[in-house]
């Protein structure tokens, strides 16, 4: 999300150097391009930036730094193997601004943090690297409000900016600099742990309603009833908001927020924590209907072709972060199934650590004979095109209540066998 940042605080300010450790980013800024694809009017707003001379690019994030007054970081907040927030990357950045930081300077975090990180990692960082006292240079958490695929116009103003200061100084600040970005509101919370829960929050309270959707999607079966059709009528009720049963929640965000909260608090917060076992069920919970439905037609997992639709982990996205199509690829091979895996966007090919075979998109009706079952993980609106009558003896299992209407015998996750 920096390049998209970048951009749009270089068509404001008119000076901006877009920092990298990644060698070919950078020069593809340089060269006026943009190497993050699947964002409307990025390429254009690059290719104009970089033109006019009010967006640069480095691949020295020390001598930026010293050249820099304002210091915005979005480099990537991730979980390590134990699901312990792995901030690495923010704190490499964190050391190379200090190495530049002047007194007087704003240092923005926009990278999602663990409540309470700017406060009491990223500041006194700052001030030991830097050498100058806390009180002489602006630190403020102001969280990055946007989504995969539409970051320009959520950076420019989807909704309000939330800015929140580790002082009054630092808040009113970069309260400034982000009125001049957003068309919207700028929320000046009092502080940056604030900020920081607001952030995380806003994941989390996602991450427990689609657990909750995904538990009710499981009354289903026992209950013979359309699950879906009775989330769709209950949020015609203002004050409830059912979300979508689906496969399990992927991405370089929800999966990850919930854990970047509960690490900083030693008390038990069991619904956030179950919320996560719950979405992460769902892949298992697909898998098994797979076993199933090829059991009802008395063929045998081990025997059984099967293809994935959809690899992202949402629909119009080539991301695969935590995609839950790997664990329902794994699961479906460890029973001894052929997996297949295709996507209109994102190349199978190039996923890591997928077990999976992949099929260009454009093959699927040529290959549909050969497969006993075919899964719709992500609802990608090119699915809406196949000619699904070449599954000519497949069973389908929808994870996403996509493919209304369509020939094939079909189990969808919150609607059951049709
Ligand atoms: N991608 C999204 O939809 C959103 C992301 N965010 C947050 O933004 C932050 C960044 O996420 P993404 O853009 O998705 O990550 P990303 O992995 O897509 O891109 C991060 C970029 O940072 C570079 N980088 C890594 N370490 C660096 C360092 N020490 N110095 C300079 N550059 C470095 C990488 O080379 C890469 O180009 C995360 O904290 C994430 O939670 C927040 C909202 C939306
Ligand atoms: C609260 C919220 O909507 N946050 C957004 C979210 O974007 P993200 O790209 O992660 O997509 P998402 O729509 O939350 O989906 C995450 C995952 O959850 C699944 N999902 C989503 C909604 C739903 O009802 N059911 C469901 O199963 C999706 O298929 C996907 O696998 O996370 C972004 C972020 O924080 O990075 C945030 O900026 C975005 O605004």
């Amino acid at each position: 999300m920096g390049l998209p940042l970048a951009a749009v605080l270089a068509d404001v300010t008119g000076n901006v150097t877009g920092v990298d450790i990644d060698p070919e980013v950078v020069d593809a800024v340089e060269a006026g391009e943009s190497p993050v694809g699947g964002e409307p009017g990025l390429s254009e707003l690059v290719a104009e930036t970089a033109a006019d001379g009010s967006l640069t690019a480095s691949a020295d994030p020390a001598a930026a730094a010293e050249a820099a007054r304002m210091h915005v970081l979005i480099v990537p907040t991730l979980l390590d193997e134990t699901n312990e927030p792995d901030l690495s990357a923010l704190l490499a950045a964190v050391d190379a601004v200090g190495e530049g930081l002047d007194s007087g300077d704003l240092v923005v975090v926009e990278s999602t943090v663990p409540p309470g990180t700017t406060r009491d990692v990223v500041t006194p960082r700052l001030a030991e690297r830097s050498g100058l006292d806390p009180s002489s240079f602006g630190v403020a958490f102001c969280p990055e409000r946007t989504a995969s695929g539409r970051a320009l116009r959520d950076i420019r103003g989807a909704y309000p900016k939330v800015v929140g200061g580790v002082d009054d100084e630092s808040e009113r600040v970069a309260g400034l600099l982000y009125e001049e970005v957003t068309s919207n509101e700028v929320i000046r919370v009092g502080d940056a742990t604030t900020a920081e829960c607001v952030k995380v929050f806003e994941g989390i309270y996602r991450d427990v309603n689609i657990a909750l959707a995904n538990e009710l999607a499981r009354v289903t079966d026992p209950l013979d009833v359309d699950v879906n059709r009775a989330i769709e009528v209950a949020n015609t009720q203002p004050f409830c908001e059912i979300h979508d049963p689906g496969p399990g929640v992927g991405g370089h965000c929800i999966p990850l927020y919930p854990h970047f909260l509960t690490s900083q608090v030693d008390i038990q917060l069991p619904l956030i924590e179950t919320s996560r076992s719950v979405n992460d069920a769902m892949s298992t919970f697909v898998a098994n209907a797979v076993v199933r439905c090829l059991d009802d037609r008395d063929v045998d997992v081990a025997d059984a072709d099967v293809l994935l639709l959809g690899v992202a982990y949402r629909a119009g996205v080539d991301e695969t972060r935590k995609t839950p199509a790997r664990p329902i690829a794994d699961r479906l091979s460890k029973l001894g199934a052929s997996v297949w895996a295709t996507d209109p966007v994102v190349d199978v090919s190039s996923v890591p650590e997928f077990e999976a075979t992949p099929l260009d998109h454009g093959d699927i009706e040529d290959a549909a004979v050969r497969f006993d079952a075919v899964v719709l993980v992500t609802a990608h609106e090119e699915y809406e095109r196949v000619d699904y009558g070449a599954f000519e003896d497949a069973v389908a299992v929808d994870t996403r209540a996509a493919l209304d209407g369509e020939s094939l015998p079909t189990y969808t996750v919150g609607s059951g066998t049709r």
